[in-house]
């Protein structure tokens, strides 16, 4: 509906728990500057109350702010009051002028699904039972008067348990709907999560890998370096033939413990593979990768002891001019096989 209108907002996408208040919320205000439009003019044409169009016109202008500032800043809370605040005013206005009279009272149970669903159910809950007391004082001065032939006594009462109802329902409804979103959204961060991290170790898995290199290589200026470096374990499958495979597994993740603290929080580091892990060192160029490769290595190295001994291998690549991901982690892994051939336990270079 109104897709011409509608602004879409990338900080709400479809499965976020302010889409749909958006979308009303940018519905609402066009239905209600339109609807402030045609009241002025024919206000003025129609009826020559210039009074009354003045009122409409003040309507309109304060609609169709609120529609601008909401398009520009895209704030969902602040407008979503402003909107609740205007359609009870206006149904409020619009029932209080017509003494409740006319079955005008039928307004006030628009307020109800708008608040619940805009400002939630604390506020929503306010603002129509402050909607709905207003109703009954405007029914009970009718009774009172005696000059009525559309409410009695039991019209009272009906209006009253029939308001009640409105509010416990419109109550349930938006708690199920606001708890259904939550959990949803729960949900989604957990999936993107598994998706973009390696059970065993917390780090980044290589398809997030390749997603973040590519994004850093997109980035790169002519004056910007950026080098990687592809890590392996020494003869790790030697530590799963002794040890066993669990204990393989927590020298996997010791290790990545391990490196996390010795990079630099500019750095990503990734599981790239069985016992390889990968490190993308944003801004920097060959010279410092390396520096930093050999003191990852020596960390490591220096753990060992006469039953166990752990190192690691490290070949390093610095962006070049042409490079794609792809060929940049290649000559860190031709790098990383001449480390391994000449010997282990050593970093080089492409
Ligand atoms: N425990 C454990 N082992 C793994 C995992 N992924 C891969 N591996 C093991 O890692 C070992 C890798 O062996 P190789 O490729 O021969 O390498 P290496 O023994 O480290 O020898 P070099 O790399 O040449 O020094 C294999 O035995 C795999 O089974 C894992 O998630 N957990």
């Amino acid at each position: 509906m109104l897709k011409f209108w509608f602004k879409e907002f990338p900080q709400y996408p479809a499965d976020h728990i302010d889409y749909w208040r958006t979308r009303l919320i940018a519905h609402a205000l066009l239905i209600t500057t339109c609807y402030f439009l045609i009241l002025t003019v024919i206000n003025i044409v129609t009826f020559n109350d210039h009074h009354l169009a003045l009122l409409d016109g003040v309507g309109l202008l304060v609609s169709l702010g609120i529609f601008v500032w909401f398009r520009g800043t895209g704030k969902v809370d602040s407008a979503s009051w402003a909107l609740t605040i205007l359609v009870t005013a206006l149904i409020l206005l619009f029932v209080v002028t017509a003494g409740g009279y006319s079955h005008s009272l039928f307004w006030a149970s628009l307020i109800p699904p708008f608040a619940f669903f805009l400002i939630g159910r604390t506020w929503g809950t306010v603002i129509s039972v402050c909607a709905f007391v207003v109703c009954a004082v405007l029914v009970f001065l009718q009774v009172e008067a005696q000059q009525s032939v559309t409410f009695n006594t039991g019209s009272l009462l009906n209006v009253i348990e029939v308001c009640i109802a409105h509010i416990l329902l419109f109550r349930f409804y938006e708690r199920t709907r606001s708890s259904a979103y939550q959990q949803l959204a729960i949900r989604n961060a957990e999936i993107i999560k598994m998706a973009e991290i390696d059970k065993l170790t917390g780090l980044f898995n290589r398809d997030k890998l390749d997603t973040v290199l590519a994004e850093c290589m997109q980035s790169l200026t002519d004056d910007s370096a950026l080098s990687v470096m592809i890590i392996d374990i020494d003869h790790f499958k030697s530590i799963n033939d002794q040890y066993g495979h669990l204990e393989g597994d927590r020298v996997l993740s010791a290790l990545a413990v391990q490196l996390k603290q010795v990079i630099r929080d500019s750095d990503i580091i990734a599981r790239w593979g069985g016992e390889e892990f990968v490190v993308v060192c944003a801004n920097t160029p060959l010279g410092e990768a390396m520096e930093l490769a050999q003191r990852l290595r020596k960390g490591i190295a220096k753990h060992a002891t006469a039953k166990k001994s752990l190192t690691i291998s490290i070949g390093v690549a610095e962006n070049c001019v042409g490079d794609s991901a792809e060929s940049l982690l290649d000559r860190a892994d031709n790098a990383l096989y001449r480390a391994k051939r000449e010997g282990r336990n050593q970093v080089f270079t492409a």
